[in-house]
């Protein structure tokens, strides 16, 4: 019979496990076992629904057989099974899910510590065997099909018999290299007990294995008692779900090693949550904060929502209704007897008591991180870096909705204390006389640092919140006060500062702005003395409503709302500059109007908006030189 050949994709991945020195190959099994139980999993679900399974709850297992002779480990479940199509698209290509492009995209020397790290799933068990044989009944169908393979040369789909649903996958063995029992080890009973307890205990399903006995001959003396070798069934597996045992009594390994490989992370969690919910609902949660963001977060293919079971029974992988959208980065598992099994996608969204539990977790979630604020600040910081864009999202939808409960959570780099604070530390420190909480926005901590419109801020020793993210300022129009004290941007509008001296402007400096006004026409909205600046020339504001920060995201998501702040050019009238274009403005106006456009060009290039003609404002900056 013809070879089919595996797609190129898998090929590669096949050839990295059968030449495999990856020092943990053990963890093949748990990767084998891993899709017994999801075949359960699926079939138990339709057993629910459908009489016609004829199998309970308590049916289920899977079960692990030794041949030594024949170098056989043989894992079999009573699951879902597959056709023969399914062999062919799921053990013929790899799965194209996400941790594997991103195995793709790593160099082939990271490629064993992926293995170890993510698991490589249905071809992890070529480490370990140089031929696989599956022999699979799909529910439903009445024809059995065997898929075979000896490694990356290809694969054979043959028909096949079978009495009931369900799958074997028969491993042979590679003989041992120049280390004594390398593979052999893997035919020994006390290797498979010890790798079930380790990688599968919580396997909700049985994982049983015939195992020898040594029993008293019934027929034999006491006196002199002979024993026999008996053969019994034994579950290797507590089967106790970690969500479903005390926090106290789990260790951190196992929370890693459970979180790790069921959601193919590589990093272990950064935290665990874990929840017992007894009242309107009941439900136990375990909540992973990731260390990392996730792989695919930022795109299309990241697949958000909690794995949904009721009563130990999985009943979807992905849902989202038991997360805020802002939370979307959050793993974890959600246990409950009191759902509905046959529950529809369509109708969780009005599921009473997923509302429950979903606003449960948030509330949840929240102490979690103002824990962590509290108590681990750095372990708080690196949270923020990966996911507080996540949160600040959070404040800015539905309207602010969430603002009250997510404010807290919120940091911002402080130009005083030169590290990130909270909105908190901010007003506690904030002197009485101070009415607004300052911040300004930029593309860089240096840049903001530097804008002419935080000096006279920065010479009061006022702290100013440095946002860098476009979504800060949106923030802080979407917050509006904190404690009491509203949001004034640094940069934009009126710093109000009633204390600070007016400034002086005679009857011939109104005329030179006016001067300048008339120069620039339209481009600009309005030309006045400034109150922020100190010892630079100019500023560019946009007073109150629309910021620069604010023009520039909409013009990079929604250019054709053609969204623009006003330009007010905010000039220092003690300045040099201003003082010399005030004096040639009588006897030479067109050198003025230069320095006008130079003062205005400036200003553009300091709030980092684009210049209408740079190359004619080269040009006009070189003329001034001759
Ligand atoms: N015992 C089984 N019964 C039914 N289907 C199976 C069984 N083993 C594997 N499969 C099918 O083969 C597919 C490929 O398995 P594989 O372990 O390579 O990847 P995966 O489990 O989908 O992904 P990953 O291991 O990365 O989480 C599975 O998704 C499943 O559809």
């Amino acid at each position: 019979m013809r070879k089919k050949q595996f797609k190129a994709e898998s090929k590669r991945l096949l050839d990295l496990m059968v030449n495999s020195i990856y020092t943990h190959k053990e963890i093949f099994l748990r990767e084998i076992i891993s899709n017994a139980s999801d075949a359960i999993d699926k079939l138990c679900y339709l057993s629910l629904t459908d009489d016609k399974v004829g199998l309970n709850r308590g049916d289920f297992a899977i079960t692990i057989s030794v041949d030594k002779d024949a170098r056989t480990l043989t894992v079999s479940d009573n699951g879902i099974g597959m056709s023969a199509d399914e062999l062919e698209n799921n053990l013929g290509v790899i799965a194209s899910s996400g941790s594997y492009k991103f195995r793709r995209e790593q160099s082939e020397d990271a490629d064993t510590d992926i293995i170890g790290q993510f698991g490589v799933g249905f071809y992890s068990a070529f480490m370990v065997a140089d031929h696989i044989t599956v022999v699979t009944k799909k529910y439903g169908e009445t024809q059995a099909w065997k898929w075979e393979s000896s490694g990356a040369e290809g694969y054979t789909v043959t028909e096949a018999e079978r009495d009931a649903v369900g799958t074997d996958i028969i491993m042979h063995i590679k003989e041992d290299g120049e280390e004594a029992g390398e593979f052999s080890r893997y035919l020994e009973d006390w290797t498979i007990k010890s790798l079930v307890k380790k990688y599968s205990d919580y396997i909700r399903f049985p994982i049983k294995m015939l195992l020898p006995h040594s029993v008293k001959k019934p027929d034999s003396p006491d006196d002199k008692p002979e024993y026999e070798t008996v053969y019994e069934w034994e579950t290797l597996n507590s089967m106790v779900p970690l969500w479903q045992r005390k926090k106290s009594e789990v260790t951190k390994e196992e929370y890693d090693e459970f979180y790790q490989q069921r959601f193919g992370e590589m990093a272990p969690p950064q935290s665990v949550i874990s929840v017992s919910a007894e009242g309107a609902v009941t439900y136990k949660a375990l909540l992973f904060l990731p260390s990392k963001v996730p792989n695919l977060y930022y795109t299309q293919d990241f697949k958000p929502g909690l794995q949904l079971y009721s009563a130990g029974v999985m009943i979807m992988d992905h849902c989202q209704e038991l997360l805020p959208e802002y939370f979307s980065f959050v793993r974890g598992v959600v246990d409950s007897p009191d759902l509905s099994l046959n529950i529809s996608r369509e109708l969780l969204q009005h599921d009473r008591q997923l509302k429950i539990i979903s606003s449960n977790l948030e509330k949840k979630i929240i102490s979690e991180l103002k824990k962590m604020l509290s108590d681990d600040r750095a372990g708080y910081e690196k949270f923020y870096e990966n996911f507080g864009r996540a949160l600040k999202v959070g404040v800015l939808n539905q309207f602010g909705e969430k603002r009250e409960s997510l404010q807290e959570l919120l940091l911002f780099y402080s130009s005083t204390e030169k590290k990130l604070v909270t909105l908190r530390e901010y007003a506690d420190r904030m002197p009485e006389s101070q009415k607004y909480i300052y911040y300004a926005a930029g593309d860089t901590l240096e840049a903001i640092d530097s804008l002419p419109q935080t000096e006279l801020l920065k010479e009061r020793g006022t702290e100013i919140l440095y946002c860098t993210d476009r979504a800060d300022e949106f923030l802080a129009d979407s917050l509006r006060t904190y404690d009491g004290k509203e949001f004034r941007s640094a940069v934009d509008g009126d710093l109000g500062l009633e204390d600070e001296p007016k400034p002086q402007e005679s009857e011939s400096d109104k005329e030179c702005l006016a001067f300048i006004k008339e120069t620039l026409g339209d481009r600009v909205d309005e030309v006045k003395a400034s109150q922020k600046l100190k010892s630079h020339p100019v500023c560019m504001t946009s007073g109150d409503g629309l910021t620069f920060e604010m023009e520039k995201y909409f013009q990079a998501v929604q250019p054709e709302l053609s969204m623009k702040a006003k330009r007010i050019l905010e000039v220092n009238v003690a300045h040099p500059a201003f003082l010399k274009l005030e004096s040639v403005r009588a006897t030479d106006p067109e050198l003025a109007k230069k320095y006008a456009e130079v003062l205005y060009n400036q200003a553009l290039l300091i709030a980092g908006l684009p210049l209408a003609d740079p190359s004619g404002y080269t040009d006009l900056v070189c003329s001034l030189w001759s």
